[in-house]
């Protein structure tokens, strides 16, 4: 029975829509994607009605108006919007910036005015512009690292999947329009009202669903007197100062540069092939098609491959495709290459997406991404100016060596320097951010692509034949009956099974455990404190665990990396990123693969507990009600690794429900009339 994936990690069988939280999120961003997609058609077409027997340039100006007032916010409020991400609740952006645009766009049609459509589609855009960076920034927190790279491409595929839709929907807006115009006689519904009507209630419904929604609040880092430049200030000054946030702007910017100067110059580039109106066509399409294969099928095939070194691989991939299409100027060539160009992007600008959301601490998540959104668009729309300026700067050039002559094309010539711009910027990133030095890219590709596993990987979790089980919960609510009871089970099945405790485990562990629970102790600072239990954990891991699940025994744990996150993030209120950071360093990334939650109110776990309490077990009840809540938000999180447990019930049931889950985890089928509880309780050694 196959128990884990390519790498050893737990099979991830669900998808990561069964996240509830992230569920909800993406059900409100595809109406919101699908409302913006709508009020674009909509709002093009109402100036062209509003400008009605007007010259055509006065026409031209209005509907290029409304495409122009789209962009402009992002350049003249984009660092604003980041500080704002960072610095207010991210869900009171979200649900108000969902109602204000159903407002403004429904406020459209009734009015009936081109002054107010264009101001209205102004400020919707406004609103866009801070609702984008909370979204990108809240993904992160609803979404376990290791399902990040899926939502990501869930959520693109949604914002750019939602266009073809909201076309169909226009169009079929029209048709209902005529008909029910023709059958009603005295009504005649505008499709572009209609579809804005529609549009308002798509936002009213997605602002509802957020709401819904339990969003973890930021970390409020930021003074609240702190000077705003100075917190944008502080945002762009940790970007340009880490160097891998840094490799990834740099990368995700150039990539856009090089991008839209290929825009910019498709059009008299497909007429020096002579292939007109149909190989632009082509050419775009191609383009595309490789994008949408490089974001979803890239990361499936490379999977082995290191994100960071797949990031400037596929910049590079794309740049040494725009430079042979600049040099040989062959249609049918220049598409397949186009694919490839896109495919490059798509990679490195999903693989960009889901670094950034990884490694970018929840503090500056949101400047950073803002200051992404801008930048790029800063930057795309000047590389499509300045692209076709530069080309007939150029003009057409003929070089000559007796019989035979090279024409070069001003557009030829922008492909190739494009090309070489990209190449140069994934040399840089690749350098900046490779994460496995002397090992060859090339050769780790080659191996992802036939499923071997390169020296990178070797003793990862892959190597570790064993079962790690882990027991999780508030004081009280039976982890080590539990325990006990799972290693009856599994010893009676003929397993080498270990059970072990945190913290305390170990020689070392019992002093550090005497030092953070003894009630004579001083209590440690709340930072401390994360880093003696992850001390007592990385010895753990070190000395008992991996041993363990080396030999291939089932380890079973009263306590893991869960129980950090719980009481020192949201017990404590530090940061969950930050724990994790320490706690993934202490124990070289092992993960269980399976968490039981034992859930019980606070009191009742503790009214069990005979003795006096520990330092941790004499907190506030609000301290447990926050530790309470952190461990369920974690279960929500991870389903597949989790399960969550109704701790009031009798020791047997509970004891029953695990075992169900854990059967199909265990190396060998294990009978199912195995399950019966052992009466006997014998002491487990440690
Ligand atoms: N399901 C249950 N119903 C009633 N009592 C239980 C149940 N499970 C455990 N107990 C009892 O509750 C007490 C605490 O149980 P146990 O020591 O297993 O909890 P724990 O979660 O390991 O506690 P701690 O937080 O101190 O480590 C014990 O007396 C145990 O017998
Ligand atoms: C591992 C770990 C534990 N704690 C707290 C939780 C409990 O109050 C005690 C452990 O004692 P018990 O025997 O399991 O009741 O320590 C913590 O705060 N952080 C941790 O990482």
């Amino acid at each position: 029975m196959s128990r884990h994936g390519p790498l050893g990690a737990p099979v991830d069988v669900t998808n990561v829509l069964q996240i509830k939280s992230f569920r909800r999120l993406w059900i409100s961003l595809s109406l919101s994607s699908l409302g913006d997609w709508l009020s674009l058609l909509a709002l093009m077409s109402l100036a062209t009605i509003y400008t009605q027997g007007h010259p055509a340039i006065v026409q031209y100006f209005a509907v290029s108006g409304v495409v122009i007032l789209k962009l402009a916010p992002y350049l003249l409020f984009g660092p604003i919007a980041g500080w704002l991400a960072d610095r207010v609740d991210r869900k009171v952006i979200l649900v108000a910036g969902d109602l204000l645009r159903a407002a403004l766009y429904i406020s459209i049609p009734l009015v009936g005015r081109l002054d107010w459509l264009l101001i209205a589609n102004f400020l919707a855009e406004c609103i866009a512009l801070f609702w984008t960076p909370a979204k990108d920034a809240t993904v992160p927190n609803l979404v376990p690292k290791r399902k990040l790279e899926q939502a990501n491409q869930l959520s693109l595929l949604t914002t750019y999947g939602s266009a073809p839709v909201a076309a169909g929907l226009f169009t079929v807006l029209a048709a209902a329009s005529t008909v029910v115009a023709g059958a009603v006689p005295g009504l005649n519904p505008d499709t572009a009202d209609v579809a804005l009507y529609i549009n308002g209630v798509t936002f009213l419904i997605a602002g509802a669903v957020i709401f819904s929604l339990s969003i973890p609040k930021n970390s409020h880092n930021i003074p609240p007197q702190q000077n705003m430049w100075r917190v944008i200030w502080e945002g762009w000054r940790y970007a340009a100062g880490t160097r891998l946030v840094r490799g990834l702007l740099l990368g995700m910017l150039g990539a856009f540069a090089a991008g839209g100067a290929v825009v910019g110059v498709a059009r008299p580039f497909v007429d020096t092939l002579e292939a007109g109106n149909a190989g632009f066509g082509l050419l775009f399409g191609a383009v595309f098609t490789g994008m949408a294969a490089g974001m979803f099928l890239g990361p499936r095939l490379l999977h082995n491959v290191s994100r960071r070194r797949m990031f400037g691989v596929g910049i590079g991939v794309s740049g040494v495709a725009m430079i042979i299409i600049g040099l040989v100027p062959e249609m049918v060539l220049a598409a397949l290459l186009a694919l490839v160009v896109g495919a490059g992007a798509g990679i490195a600008w999903i693989i960009g997406l889901t670094l950034l959301g990884q490694e970018v601490e929840d503090e500056v998540r949101g400047r950073t991404f803002a200051f992404l959104h801008a930048s790029a668009r800063v930057v795309l729309l000047g590389a499509v100016a300045l692209a076709p300026l530069v080309a007939a700067a150029v003009g057409h050039q003929r070089f000559s060596m007796g019989e035979v002559s090279y024409d070069l094309y001003g557009s030829s010539a922008v492909l190739v320097v494009s090309g070489l711009l990209a190449l140069i910027v994934a040399v840089i990133t690749f350098r900046q951010m490779n994460d496995r030095p002397g090992e060859p890219v090339l050769g780790e590709i080659i191996s992802a692509l036939r499923g071997t596993k390169t020296r990178g990987e070797a003793g990862t979790q892959a190597d570790l034949p064993g079962t790690f089980i882990v027991l999780e919960g508030g004081e009280g609510a039976g982890k080590s009956t539990q325990v006990r009871q799972l290693a009856i089970w599994l010893r009676e099945e003929g397993f080498d099974v270990v059970t072990t405790r945190e913290p305390g485990a170990t020689k070392l562990g019992m002093r550090l455990r005497s030092l953070l629970l003894d009630r004579e102790n001083i209590g440690a600072s709340p930072r401390c404190e994360v880093l003696l239990y992850a001390a007592d954990r990385a010895e753990h891991v070190e000395t008992v665990i991996r041993p363990a699940l080396a030999r291939g025994a089932i380890v079973i744990s009263d306590r893991y990396v869960d129980s950090s996150l719980a009481y020192q993030g949201a017990g404590r209120e530090l940061s969950e990123q930050e724990i994790t950071s320490v706690n993934t360093w202490a124990t070289g990334g092992l993960t269980p693969h399976l968490t039981v939650l034992l859930d019980i109110p606070h009191e009742q776990g503790t009214a069990r507990l005979g003795e006096p309490g520990d330092r941790v077990e004499d907190e506030p009840a609000e301290f447990h009600s926050r530790v309470r809540a952190g461990f369920k938000a974690l279960a929500e999180r991870e389903p597949d690794r989790y399960l969550v447990v109704d701790a009031q019930q009798p020791v047997e049931s509970i004891t029953h429900t695990i075992q169900q889950r854990l059967r199909p985890l265990l190396p060998d089928p294990v009978p199912d009339q195995s399950e019966a509880p052992t009466s006997a309780m014998p002491i487990v050694g440690e």
